[in-house]
């Protein structure tokens, strides 16, 4: 366990490649990162039906527990564990258990408004935001959703038109503006080594680090080198 020396967000629409680049920048660096996905702090909607909770906009910024995720940020950086929610997709909302997380030198923050919150923002030293075009987000999203998340094609389109985009422009969109850096299409090589080389020169001394040619970008299971 250590104290945090950088903090990292990564933003950008569902399917822009953020959970891979936060993966990948975690699995070269190893346990020096702690990844926080911004998805386990989704409310607590146990006091809703399954159809309750299918009808919920998930794209909107009231869908978070924004003041959890503070705190737990906060703890964190201060050099202390926490007992982070888990999510599932399937049933659209917690599970029963939590998972005790360990701070480590870097923390990476996942999701799709990991920007939007000011006081998180100041938390972070770096923040990144990952812009993929729509159409290569949407085809990524029904291939991920119906094969990992049990959804149904048409439900996956239906939920796209009604809460996804419109809440991507109106609230995920406009972060790219609080961004340091924008990755074009996700997990692109040259932004990746950009970002792992200012990663590892923040990792304290003594850590170990990668050569280049010992990184690799995998997309699932599909490993692109
Ligand atoms: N640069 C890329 N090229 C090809 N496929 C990618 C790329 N980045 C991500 N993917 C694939 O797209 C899907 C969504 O990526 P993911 O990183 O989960 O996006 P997000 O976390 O932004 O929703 C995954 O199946 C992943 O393997
Ligand atoms: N029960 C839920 C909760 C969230 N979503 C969708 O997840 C997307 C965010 O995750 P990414 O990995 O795609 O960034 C977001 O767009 C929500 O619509 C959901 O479908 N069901």
């Amino acid at each position: 366990m250590s104290t945090p020396s950088f903090a990292i967000g990564i933003a950008g629409g569902t399917g822009a490649g953020k959970t891979t680049v936060a993966r990948t920048v975690a699995e070269t660096v190893g346990e020096a990162v702690t990844r926080i996905p911004i998805d386990n702090y989704y409310q607590d909607l146990s006091h809703l039906a399954f159809e309750e909770r299918q009808a919920v906009n998930y794209d909107h910024p009231s869908a978070f527990e924004w003041e959890l995720l503070r705190e737990q940020l906060e703890t964190l950086l201060s050099g202390r564990p926490i007992e982070m929610p888990q999510y599932d997709f399937e049933v659209h909302n917690r599970t029963d258990e939590c998972v005790t997380v360990e701070p480590s030198d870097i923390l990476v923050l996942e999701g799709i408004l990991a920007l939007h919150d000011e006081e998180i923002r100041e938390l972070l030293d770096l923040r990144v935001y990952v812009m993929t075009d729509a159409d290569v987000r949407i085809l990524r999203r029904i291939e991920r959703d119906v094969i990992e998340r049990g959804r149904d094609l048409e439900g996956v389109i239906d939920q796209y038109l009604e809460t996804v985009k419109p809440m991507h422009e109106r609230f995920v969109a406009p972060t790219k503006k609080q961004a340091d850096v924008i990755i074009p299409e996700g997990a692109n090589r040259m932004a990746i080594d950009l970002l792992i080389d200012k990663v590892q020169a923040e990792l304290p001394d003594g850590s170990n680090r990668l050569d280049p040619v010992d990184r690799k970008l995998s997309f699932n299971d599909r490993t692109v080198d």
